[in-house]
């Protein structure tokens, strides 16, 4: 049987964590933490617990001089446990204003802070280790003028009657597990470290933080504390992933020998199955269609702790099996069948659930959806601007169209592609349409367009290469980009309905009066049209461009 040591009683919220942790433990009691830090060092229990992080607390401050102590050992998990802390009185005849002290355990009494504050202000507060070993010490005078802070539970077994329920909401507190082996990877982990006090030196806070930002490795958590003795700065780090994660073990290497420059400056206290205090609302993510584009999010939604489910036309577990297990079903297949598959898929999910599609094309198909589902069934509509041989969000723009019946599921989905650094446009139907009529659908017919018009002069590829200009060479890549991947995306782009056709017919008349202009030699009309154009090109737009265009400069080069 494995032993654990915490400090705590049998009614104590770091043993029913201890028993959420492992409900065979044999459990060793600690009248403090240094007698547990050391019972842990001694090798006589096989785990330690204790808590690390309240949400109304905030962190363990001497959680840094904990892990000092524990030499030999990992972090090797978590439990979050949810308390409710009510207030109980003997007499409830007696007004609130008449409550002369305040009873309870520390931790109850700083997670209920605000409360007190606010509430009985004048009141005297005493800290007990224990309640009931503590109340057994009033006499029957002094019950009638305490109040004392508990669980409901509780409050109702020592025989007080509740006067109000709840007074610290949201109150959440995280215990560590450590162990003596390293956790094993379990898919969706995280990883601490703590460093060593460090020298001065400009910029190591931000060089240390983007060795990991640069690798794409989320950071969760970064405290940072100055050495008591030393006033040096110390960091404790929570980031996202295992430390056998190459991307994590490369960046603590780079950061001990570059950064620090000091071996052993990072100290490993351990990877642990990753901890959301974070209150999260989807479980489970399911898609329509299976493409490239399908299986490129799930992979990266599956890293979130979703559990994500592929549905398609071939796949053995149906669409119609799948809406009902899901809480976001995505609809993510070719623009010009989407429509119907969300007509045919929306009025089977059921209330509070949320229907998000990704797809390039918004007014009709947003229509649709609004039709087909239930009231309560959220709605939203997501366009990335990036295909599925993109390595990261970073960088990158996502047009997120919200509908009225948009709500926290949606934006937890919106969060997600946030975290992961995209750009976030918001967009109205219509003016995403009438927008991708600029941003793709016209580059990609004139894309097309201009390679047929190769083939009609028969000129070849290294023609073009050799006779380019600096303007010219943007468009020549277009096309080139446009032949070179999958040609049913590109299809699929310029058949889009809504307001980017406007787009289209514009182009074609304005083609047609700059060809009759240039035709003429109409030198000064050409003039002024280029002038009267500029006007929407300022300096900003261009550099805007410009950037955009490096990185894809970039993209391109590591791509050849
Ligand atoms: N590929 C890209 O570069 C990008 C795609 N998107 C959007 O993602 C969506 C999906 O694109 P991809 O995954 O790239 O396409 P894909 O061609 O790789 O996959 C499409 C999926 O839809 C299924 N499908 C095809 N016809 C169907 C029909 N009639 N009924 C039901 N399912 C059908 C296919 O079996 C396949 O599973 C599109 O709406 C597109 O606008 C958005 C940004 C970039
Ligand atoms: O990578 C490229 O060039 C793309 O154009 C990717 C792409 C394809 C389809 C979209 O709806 C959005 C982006």
């Amino acid at each position: 049987m494995s032993s654990l040591a915490l400090v705590g009683t049998e009614a104590s919220l770091a043993w029913q964590a201890a028993r959420k942790f492992l409900a065979t433990a044999d459990i060793r009691t600690c009248p403090d933490m240094a007698s547990l830090l050391a019972i842990f060092a001694s090798g006589a229990v096989d785990f330690a617990l204790f808590p690390v992080y309240n949400t109304r607390e905030g962190e363990q401050k001497q959680q840094f001089r904990f892990f000092d102590r524990i030499t030999q050992g990992y972090w090797v998990d978590n439990v979050v446990l949810y308390s409710q802390i009510s207030l109980g009185v003997f007499d409830p005849s007696q007004p609130p204003a008449e409550l002369r002290s305040v009873l309870g355990t520390r931790d109850a009494l700083s997670q209920s802070e605000e409360y007190l504050e606010s509430h009985l202000p004048h009141a005297t507060v005493i800290t007990v280790a224990d309640v009931q070993t503590a109340l057994a010490t009033f006499g029957r005078e002094a019950r009638q003028s305490v109040a004392v802070l508990d669980s409901e539970e509780r409050l109702r077994g020592m025989g007080l009657h509740v006067l109000e329920r709840e007074i610290a909401p949201y109150n959440r507190t995280r215990f560590a597990v450590v162990g003596r082996t390293l956790a094993a990877p379990s898919g969706y982990d995280a990883t601490v470290f703590t460093t060593e006090p460090l020298a001065d030196r400009v910029g190591v806070l931000v060089d240390i933080l983007g060795e990991f930002s640069r690798r794409g490795i989320s950071i969760q958590d970064l405290r940072t504390e100055n050495d008591v003795k030393t006033q040096k700065l110390r960091i404790y780090l929570e980031v996202e992933g295992h430390i056998q994660d190459p991307g994590i073990a490369a960046a603590v290497e780079y950061i001990e020998n570059r950064v620090i420059q000091q071996k052993g400056a990072m100290r490993l206290l351990g990877s642990f199955p990753r901890v959301d205090m974070r209150t999260k609302h989807i479980r489970t993510i399911g898609f329509i269609g299976t493409g490239a584009m399908s299986r490129w999010f799930a992979e990266r939604l599956r890293g979130e702790g979703y559990e994500v489910l592929l549905s398609g036309r071939q796949t053995e577990l149906r669409p119609e099996e799948m809406i009902a297990r899901a809480d976001v079903v995505i609809v993510c297949v070719p623009i010009s069948v989407t429509r119907a598959t969300v007509s045919r898929y929306a009025p089977l999910l059921d209330s509070g659930k949320a229907l998000i599609l990704l797809a390039g094309e918004s007014e009709e198909n947003l229509r649709a959806a609004l039709a087909g589902t239930r009231a309560d069934v959220e709605v939203m509509l997501v366009h990335n601007l990036w295909g599925p041989r993109a390595a990261t969000m970073r960088d990158k723009n996502a047009i997120v169209v919200r509908t009225a019946k948009s709500g926290i599921l949606c934006s937890e989905f919106e969060s997600f592609l946030y975290k992961h650094g995209a750009g976030i446009f918001h967009d109205t139907p219509r003016r995403h349409d009438l927008l991708m009529g600029i941003g793709q659908r016209l580059p990609t017919i004139i894309s097309v367009a201009l390679a047929m018009s190769l083939h009609d002069n028969r000129i070849a590829g290294e023609d073009i290469a050799s006779h380019c200009t600096l303007t010219s060479l943007y468009p020549i890549l277009a096309m080139a980009r446009v032949h070179s991947q999958n040609p049913r995306t590109y299809a699929e782009i310029m058949a889009t309905a809504g307001d980017s056709s406007k787009i289209a017919r514009d182009f074609v008349k304005n083609l047609n009066k700059v060809i009759a202009l240039a035709d003429a030699s109409a030198i000064p009309a050409l003039i002024d049209q280029i002038n009267a154009n500029t006007h929407t090109f300022d300096g900003h737009f261009l550099e805007t461009c410009m950037q955009q265009a490096r990185a894809i400069d970039d993209v391109l080069s590591r791509m050849l």
